[in-house]
């Protein structure tokens, strides 16, 4: 047994010849709550698509929970335990709260038999709960169009943790949202991270400060540095990149 969930090891992805990431290295202990930064183009996206098994690395293994991942289809690797969200919320527009988390909870079953079926006991339980979790017990029976983009948010996170991930990817959840929908999703995320380890990737830096314990920086398909928020927002190699310029010499 290991424990550490994720171990990502001297990972090259090239489209050709161009590397998204190059030989990068990581890794993540069972129960961590890891926000991952980095300019526009750093392999932050790429990064998630060669842990769900979207993309397949030129080069290198990623073991989650010892497990090489190695040639695993995408729809099995997400049966392993490992959920992601997308950035645009993907939730089902016509249906209410409700029926949208009794989709995933009954997701053994078909989508008619679930609508039209009285949820078990249990699943009603596991509904509420999650409704509870997600901050919309007030709005369960409001069709997830009528939902602010915020809401709509939270739904989705979750619809995904009620497929009981063990690892949970969550890209850039608060993108697009008011300040106040921003720290909902926060602590949404904080509650989580009781329970479950997640992958953020963010670029709003005070959302980071929200909700960071340790942040890794991507740089050019690599790792740049890792560490608390202000040692990664105090490391001259992080304000170079971000900045695009050498920091001033405070002894000159
Ligand atoms: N399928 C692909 N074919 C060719 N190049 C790609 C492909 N996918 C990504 N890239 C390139 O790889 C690099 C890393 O992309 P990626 O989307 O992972 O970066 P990112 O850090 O998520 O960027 P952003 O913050 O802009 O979303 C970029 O230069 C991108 O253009």
């Amino acid at each position: 047994m290991t424990d550490k969930i994720l171990e990502i090891e001297n990972i090259t992805v090239s489209f050709d010849g161009f590397k998204a990431l190059n030989n990068l290295n990581f890794n993540m202990d069972a129960g961590e709550l890891r926000v991952i930064i980095g300019p526009n183009g750093a392999g932050k996206t790429t990064f998630l698509d060669i842990i769900t098994g979207k993309v397949q690395p030129t080069q290198g293994r990623v073991l989650f929970q010892g497990r090489n991942l190695r040639r695993i289809p995408e729809y099995k690797i997400a049966r392993l335990g490992i959920g992601r969200k997308f950035q645009t919320p993907r939730v089902y527009l016509n249906l209410t709260v409700r029926e949208n988390l009794d989709l995933v909870c009954n997701r053994n079953k078909n989508v008619l038999s679930t609508l039209f079926s009285r949820p078990s006991s249990s699943d009603r339980r596991n509904v509420a709960g999650l409704l509870e979790t997600i901050g919309l017990v007030a709005k369960a029976d409001l069709q997830a169009n009528l939902l602010s983009h915020g809401e709509k948010q939270r739904l989705e996170i979750g619809m995904l943790v009620a497929q009981s991930p063990d690892l949970l990817l969550v890209d850039e959840p608060v993108a697009g949202l008011t300040d106040e929908e921003t720290e909902n999703v926060g602590e949404l995320l904080l509650a989580l991270a009781e329970s479950h380890s997640i992958i953020v990737i963010e670029h709003d830096m005070e959302f980071v400060r929200q909700i960071a314990r340790k942040v890794t920086v991507l740089h050019e398909g690599s790792v740049l540095c890792e560490g608390s928020i202000e040692e990664v927002q105090n490391n001259p190699r992080v304000i170079e990149v971000y900045l695009g310029q050498t920091p001033e010499n405070p002894h000159q």
